[in-house]
């Protein structure tokens, strides 16, 4: 990464097994804050799975084992003195189907912050849902039936719901899991039009599916094929003058 000032996570030669399987093949990756990275690549090659080293998701899935480096803001997040929790409020995650609790809107975005002692009074719980659901582009749409179960919004605002959410406990980096995947063309651009503002604030990690989606809402693209990573570059590079053969081929359509 040339601008050394703005990185904020590193990874250096990591590999990930499923028991006897390697998913992940000696992958090492600089993620700048303030810039959308890209995760592409065919289904299977392990976007999702690198994805979730980066706030160590993995360790909740059993025979899964990891190896190399990954520092945020230079520090090693699988050393023992790392806590997980508070790792993954610095590391927020948006999941491909909207889940939010079966709880209220309120408590949906309010959760957080409570369990991480972030808000002394009412007011200032207050405060932090209005501004992360705000934030969250969602603010007009709810703010008068916040006591209303969050389940019962559309799938779009679901997701941003679940935006909030991450956002509500003050994250560094948002990691996203093909956020968009359950959703219609409309609320799919809302959620575009929202990482874009959400980018000058945070490091955002998106995998996607869709290299349209890549090409749109990153400044970096991150190509993966067979548990390697192939090649990494700047958005508009990787997909008009890439370096790589099997780059070219995966984005000219010719396999996915
Ligand atoms: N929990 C798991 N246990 C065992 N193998 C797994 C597990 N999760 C993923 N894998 C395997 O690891 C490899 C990478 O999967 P991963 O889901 O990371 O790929 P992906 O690129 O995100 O795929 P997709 O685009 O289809 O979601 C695949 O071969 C997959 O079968």
């Amino acid at each position: 990464m040339s601008e050394n000032s703005n990185l904020k996570i590193s990874t250096r030669g990591v590999n990930v097994f499923y028991g006897e399987k390697q998913a992940i093949r000696d992958v090492s990756i600089d993620i700048a804050t303030e810039h959308v990275t890209a995760f592409i690549g065919p289904s299977g090659c392990g976007k999702s799975t690198f994805l979730r080293t980066l706030n160590r998701m993995n360790d909740t899935i059993a025979g899964c084992r990891i190896e190399g480096e990954i520092k945020l803001d230079g520090e090693d997040i699988y050393s023992s003195g790392m806590d997980v929790v508070q790792l993954r409020a610095r590391v927020g995650m948006v999941f491909q189907k909207p889940n939010p609790f079966p709880k209220s809107i309120y408590e949906n975005v309010a959760y957080g912050p409570r369990i991480h002692g972030l808000a002394a009074t009412k007011a200032d719980m207050d405060a932090i849902v209005e501004k992360s659901l705000r934030r969250a582009g969602l603010w007009d749409e709810v703010k008068d039936r916040l006591a209303d179960a969050g389940t019962a919004l559309s799938g779009g605002q679901q997701q941003r719901l679940c935006i909030a959410r991450a956002i509500a406990v003050s994250p560094e980096v948002i990691l996203m899991d093909e956020p968009c995947s359950a959703l219609d063309p409309i609320a799919t651009a809302r959620i575009e039009e929202l990482i874009d503002e959400l980018k000058g604030r945070y490091a955002i990690v998106i995998v996607t599916h869709s290299m349209q989606q890549a090409a749109r809402v990153s400044q970096r693209t991150a190509f993966f094929h067979l548990g390697s990573m192939v090649e990494y570059g700047e958005t508009s590079t990787i997909f008009t003058n890439p370096r790589e053969e099997r780059t070219k081929d995966y984005i000219t359509g010719r396999y996915g």
